[in-house]
């Protein structure tokens, strides 16, 4: 049989430039692609074509309706041809077995099957997709078990090595062809009638026949191969970055060895494109499945590093602008996954956008080819928020548009066009300082520093400032004013530590006389020394009152060491206070001095991004880290977001260990025993410390219990808050330490664990109340709890109520009520006596006054039985 008619299933990137330049090669063979797609089979018969290929639009117009046919009709162009191409997609599958990781073989086994029911005469079958080995044995499979009488398959492996951008190129001049067959006689006469076709261009030499099986695992390997150069190269910028080598001349000088060659060394953002990791993936699957889990973990390290990078880069843009990019612009320039192409498929632009996004950052994109429709629906998908991308995102039409008023240029693709702006016009048009992040080194970053810019590239930080500036001194010891919402306030320095390059610098403040939960770091420019004859407290007196406002002045008041150690475990409420102590002590000196300084700044725990408070104790480097990312459901710690994916694929948990003891509706309440579950414990004790300036329990847990609090969804039990309890408390304390994590609190959870604690001491039979002394806020919430609860017994107690009666109903102890109900004005000495004496209006009128709980805890639901501590 000689091939003339060749049917190509699959108008994408692969099928549609393959067969242009078949049908461009032989011009006596008819060239039909096929697609299920029929708005994709339009745009092929039209002026714009679907995708774009510099070289490509030629040949397709002049090939097109002559030996070259788009078409939807696929049953046809199979019962016409001599051979058929699978050139379907072969994504990573999203759900089911292999999730994640494993391809997605569907389309090729729909396509097997439609050629075996449709075909009439015998076929030449061959895999261009790319897909795992032994793909062929199954396609084999569905083709023979569906075949009809006197007909057969030959199936062949010819994995395509194209790039895009370089397409019509890497077609007409590939560096090799291979063709997988079987070893039979049909095996081999397939094979020589795939060869004469792509003989006719391509030289003999470079036609490579092989097992099915090595062609289809070449593929993946190949891909394997480049991307881990990459990888390689970019994992080196972080080093280049903290030792001021270059990576471009590391890389210079790598390629130069023969051995190793030039190509595939360019650092960047991150590699994208819908190839690389799809079939690194697919690899590391394979496998895991045939358990060799070193050569998985080994290639899997390539995508870990990918992710790394990405992420490294998008963090360095958002610490370099004060840590924060919140309604700030920034001209994201490029958005495809590379230059030349509109294709955004796992475009490292998407990641980073996603990632400002979330921060609140305002992004203008430029991109030369990019479809506006793509780009917000890649947004869309990413950040699952369509009103977000709305109000966040503008599409512009020039990168000089973009530029215009932003705070910095992000370049994510290395268009060539982005290499031959106007730079200096731009920089003008710009806020300041003026940053230009660039992702892919493609800049002239000297003559962008000599214009103004600060330039941070993928390696080295570059800040003009250093150059055409003499640097003011900062000195760590001495008085201080320090910036804060826009104006200036007294202030400490404690630490300062090197950012970037060596000459750069940003201090740890503590504002004077106020909470240290506001203490932070500042880059160099919001800190200003005050020369000791001037007072700082002198030119802020604006400021003062601007602080007031967020925290209450309590510098009157006095507490003692004790209270002032205890006043923090109760943390219900947002705000908090610092006031000194009259007496502190050496040990309290030294542990304030060990941890003033809060280097986390910020954790990612679930979907929750959260500035901190406090320094936490959190061991070795992970202490010293900016930030940390924490499994929700273990609270598994790491200091990097590709360490927390790699958990997250091992860890067994999808809610806190140990038992739930209360389930109603969405609200679940899970008992940790800090024994049994010893490490989870002392992490939350670390997540707590966070939170609460003066917590001391860390690491000896065993005698106490959790009580976490979680809102529960499909994906699992989200963690809120929590209390301890001590599992033997010889005073009666029911709450040892209660803390709501900061983006659920005033959402009346507090006041739902306090709810539950007593319900725990109604079971155990005992009156009993939180430790004691509490703080004023920690206090508000027990007394909005105790006085809810208290006036509603009253309320609906028909005869009189002693004070013993409300303690035994409620487990409130004796002294909390009397506090309480003196609070509320309800109670007076007579004789001798506590009386509470109130009218029922009184009372209605007081219930009035109080917010009644937006969570009651359905006893119904809970599942708990006192410690019995002789076990
Ligand atoms: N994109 C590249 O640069 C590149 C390079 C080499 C290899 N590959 C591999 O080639 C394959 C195709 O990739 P692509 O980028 O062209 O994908 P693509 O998504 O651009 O195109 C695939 C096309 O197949 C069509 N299709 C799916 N099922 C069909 C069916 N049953 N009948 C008819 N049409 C069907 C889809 O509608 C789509 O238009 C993949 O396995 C990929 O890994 C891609
Ligand atoms: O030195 C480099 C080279 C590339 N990239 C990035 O790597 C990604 C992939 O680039 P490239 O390989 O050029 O593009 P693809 O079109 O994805 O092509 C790859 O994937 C195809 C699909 O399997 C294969 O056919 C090709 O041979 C293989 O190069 C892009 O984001 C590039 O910007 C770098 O960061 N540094």
């Amino acid at each position: 049989m000689t091939v003339k008619n060749i049917c190509c299933i699959g108008a994408g990137y692969v099928g549609g430039p393959t067969c242009s330049v078949i049908a461009n090669q032989c011009h006596d063979i008819r060239v039909t692609v096929v697609d299920i797609n029929p708005e994709r089979i339009a745009q092929w018969n039209s002026d714009l074509l679907p995708i774009y290929e510099p070289g490509l639009d030629e040949i397709v117009f002049s090939r097109r309706n002559k030996n070259l046919f788009f078409s939807t009709d696929v049953e046809t162009a199979i019962k016409e041809a001599d051979l058929i191409f699978i050139s379907v997609n072969t994504p990573t599958k999203t759900c089911g077995e292999g999730k994640g990781r494993a391809a997605d073989m569907r389309y090729v086994e729909e396509s097997a099957r439609t050629i075996a029911t449709t075909a009439t005469s015998s076929k030449i079958v061959v895999e261009k997709s790319t897909v795992p080995v032994k793909a062929a044995e199954s396609i084999s499979k569905v083709l023979v078990a569906n075949q009809k009488d006197g007909v057969s398959f030959e199936v062949l492996s010819n994995p395509e090595f194209l790039a895009e951008g370089t397409a019509v190129e890497n077609l007409v001049n590939a560096d090799r062809v291979l063709i997988g067959h079987n070893e039979t006689p049909t095996g081999r006469a397939a094979f020589r009638e795939l060869r004469d076709i792509y003989m006719r261009w391509i030289p003999k030499e470079r036609i490579i026949g092989m097992k099915t099986w090595s062609s289809e695992l070449s593929k993946l390997a190949s891909n394997a191969f480049l991307a881990q150069r990459i990888s390689s190269i970019n994992s080196l910028t972080a080093l280049c970055e903290v030792t001021g080598a270059d990576v471009s001349e590391v890389a210079y000088a790598i390629g130069h060895d023969r051995r190793i060659g030039p190509n595939f060394l360019e650092a960047s953002v991150g590699f994208g494109g819908s190839c690389f990791q799809k079939d690194i993936l697919n690899l590391v699957y394979m496998c895991e499945r045939l358990s060799l889990r070193e050569v998985a973990a080994y290639w899997q390290q390539v995508v870990d590093m990918n992710e790394y990078q990405k992420e490294r880069f998008t963090k360095k843009i958002i610490e370099t602008m004060f840590h924060s990019v919140s309604d700030k612009s920034l001209a994201i320039y490029g958005f495809s996954f590379k230059k030349n192409t509109g294709d955004t498929r796992e475009s490292p632009s998407i990641c980073v956008c996603k990632r400002l996004l979330d921060e609140g950052a305002n992004l203008n994109i430029y991109d030369p080819k990019v479809m506006d429709k793509q780009l917000i629906s890649d947004l869309n998908r990413v950040t699952c928020n369509q009103e977000k991308v709305k109000r966040l995102v503008k599409i512009c039409r020039d990168p000089y548009s973009a530029a215009k008023n932003s705070h910095a240029i992000v370049i994510c693709t290395e268009w060539d066009e982005f290499k031959k702006l106007k730079y200096e016009d731009i920089f003008k048009s710009m806020k300041k300082p003026a940053y230009i992040f660039d992702g892919r080194k493609i800049l002239d970053h000297d003559y962008l520093s000599r214009i103004g810019y600060e330039v941070y590239t993928i390696d080295t930080i570059r800040s003009n400032r250093s150059k055409n500036k003499t640097r003011e001194s900062t000195e760590v010891s001495g008085k201080y004013l320090a910036k804060r919402n826009d104006e200036w306030y007294p202030a400490e320095v404690i630490q300062k530590r090197p950012v970037q390059d060596p000459n750069t610098f940003e201090y740890y403040v503590h504002y004077t006389n106020c909470d240290r939960r506001l203490d932070r770091w500042l880059p160099q420019e919001e800190v200003k020394f005050i020369p000791s004859s001037q007072d700082p407290e002198e030119p802020a007196p604006a400021s003062t009152s601007t602080i007031s406002a967020i925290i209450p002045d309590i510098s009157n008041r006095k507490m003692t060491r004790t209270q002032k150690k205890r006043l923090d475990e109760i943390n219900e409420s947002l705000m908090d206070t610092e006031t000194e102590p009259q007496e502190i002590s050496a040990l309290e000196e030294e542990r304030k001095a060990l941890t003033k300084v809060k280097y986390i700044t910020e954790i990612r725990i679930g979907k929750y991004l959260i500035d901190t408070w406090y320094f936490s104790p959190y061991p070795d480097e992970y202490g010293k880290s900016a930030k940390l990312w924490i499994c929700e459901y273990c609270l598994f710690y790491a200091r990097y977001a590709v360490s927390l994916h790699l958990h997250e694929r091992e860890c067994e948990f999808n809610n806190p260990p140990g038992t739930e003891v209360y389930r109603s509706g969405a609200i679940s309440i899970y008992e940790a025993d800090g024994r049994v579950h010893k490490l989870y414990c002392q992490n939350l004790c670390l997540l707590a410390k966070l939170f609460l300036d003066h917590k001391t329990l860390f690491f000896d847990v065993e005698a106490f219990k959790f009580y976490v609090l979680c809102v529960v969804d499909m994906a699992g039990a989200h963690i809120v808050g929590f209390f301890s309890k001590e599992k033997d408390s010889p005073d009666c304390f029911n709450v040892a330490c209660l803390l709501v994590l900061p983006p659920y609190q005033k959402h009346g959870y507090g006041r739902l664990l306090i709810a539950f604690s007593y319900e725990l001491s109604k079971l155990e039979g005992i009156v009993a109340g939180p430790e004691t002394p509490l703080s004023d806020l920690g206090l508000l919430a027990y007394r909005s709890y105790w006085s809810w609860v208290l006036l509603q017994e009253i309320y609906s107690s028909d005869d009189e109520v002693s004070i013993t009666d409300l303690s035994f109903r409620t487990s409130i102890n004796e002294s909390d009520i009397l506090d309480t109900l003196n609070w509320l004005n309800l109670v007076k000495y007579l004789k001798n006596n506590y009386c509470i004496c109130v009218t029922r209006e009184t009372l209605l009128n007081v219930f009035k006054k109080l917010k009644p709980p937006r969570f009651f805890i359905n006893t119904a639901a809970i599942r708990w039985y006192p410690y019995d501590n002789a076990m």
